[in-house]
C-alpha cells in the first residue's frame, strides 16, 4: 500500500503580512489552527535571527494552541538551540541563514561544518526533538547529515521551483540515498499548485512543506469571500435606521 505524503503549512508569510502593520492581524496561530482544520498534517515556523516574520511569542502559542505536530525551522546558532531545548517543538529543522537573504537560498553546508553541528544535533536530541537538515540534493551532504546524527533531511526544492534543469532527476537521487542511510526524507521550498505533483510522486519522500505560495494562494481563494462580507456589513450599516 502507498503511504500517504504528509503536508506541513508553513505559515511564516502570515506573519509577514501581520508585521507590516505592527498590530495582531493576521495572526499566524490562527491560520495555523485553520491549516490543521483542513487538512495540513503539521505545521511549519522558522524563526529567522532577525525575527523579520515569526517572533518567539508566535512559536510559544503555536506549541501550546495547536496539537499537530510542530517543525521549528532553525539557524545552527547556540541561541537557537537554546530556544528550541525550551520549546520542544516536535522537529528542528536546522537551515543556512544569511540576514541580507530574501529567503533561504541553498542548503546547508553540513559537510563543512559537522564539528560544529554534531554537538548542537546531540544536544537537540537529547531533548528529545527530531533533527532534521535541510540541504540541496547532493550526495556529499546527504551523506554528511547522517553522518552528524540527523534523523531527517528536507531537501531543498528551490532550484527545482526555478526550473533549473536535471533537477528533479538529482531530487529522486538524492532521496533514494537518503532512504538507503536510514534517514527519513522530507522536501520543500518553493512548491506550488503547478510543480508539486512530480516531487509529491517521488516515493522515499514522506513529507512536504509548503508555506509561501499556500499563503499567497489563499488571497485569491479567499478574496471574494471577505469582499462579499464587507460589502453586506455595509449594506446592512446602511439599511439600518439612523443613531
Ligand atoms: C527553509 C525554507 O525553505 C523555508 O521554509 C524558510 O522558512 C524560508 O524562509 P522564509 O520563510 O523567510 O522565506
Ligand atoms: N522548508 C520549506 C518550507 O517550509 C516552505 O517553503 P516555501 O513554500 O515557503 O518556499
Amino acid at each position: 500500500m502507498i503511504q500517504r505524503q504528509r503536508l506541513g503549512v508553513n505559515i511564516d508569510h502570515v506573519a509577514t503580512i501581520r508585521n507590516a502593520r505592527g498590530g495582531t492581524h493576521p495572526d499566524p496561530v490562527e491560520a495555523a489552527l485553520l491549516a490543521v482544520k483542513a487538512g495540513a498534517d503539521g505545521i511549519t515556523a522558522h524563526l529567522r535571527e532577525d525575527r523579520r516574520h515569526i517572533r518567539d511569542e508566535d512559536l510559544n502559542r503555536l506549541r501550546t494552541t495547536v496539537r499537530a505536530p510542530l517543525n521549528m525551522e532553525m539557524a545552527a546558532t547556540q541561541e537557537m538551540v537554546a530556544l528550541a531545548c525550551k520549546l520542544k517543538p516536535h522537529a528542528s529543522c536546522i537551515v543556512p541563514e544569511r540576514r541580507e537573504e530574501v529567503t533561504t537560498e541553498g542548503g546547508l553546508d553540513v559537510a563543512g561544518q559537522t564539528a560544529g553541528l554534531v554537538p548542537m544535533i546531540r544536544k537537540l536530541r537529547e531533548n528529545g526533538i527530531r533533527v532534521s537538515l535541510f540541504v540541496d540534493p547532493d550526495p556529499e551532504q546527504i551523506a554528511a547529515s547522517a553522518a552528524v546524527g540527523a534523523v531527517v533531511v528536507e531537501l531543498h526544492t528551490g532550484a527545482y521551483a526555478h526550473g533549473r534543469d536535471g533537477e528533479l532527476a538529482r531530487l529522486k537521487v538524492a532521496a533514494s540515498q537518503a532512504a538507503g542511510l536510514g534517514l527519513e526524507v522530507h522536501a520543500g521550498h518553493g512548491l506550488s499548485f503547478g510543480n508539486v505533483a512530480p516531487v509529491a510522486a517521488i516515493p522515499e519522500i514522506v513529507e512536504l512543506n509548503i508555506g509561501h505560495f499556500l499563503i499567497g494562494q489563499a488571497i485569491f481563494d479567499g478574496l471574494p469571500a471577505v469582499v462579499q462580507e464587507m460589502r453586506r456589513l455595509m449594506d446592512a450599516a446602511r439599511a439600518a435606521p439612523a443613531a
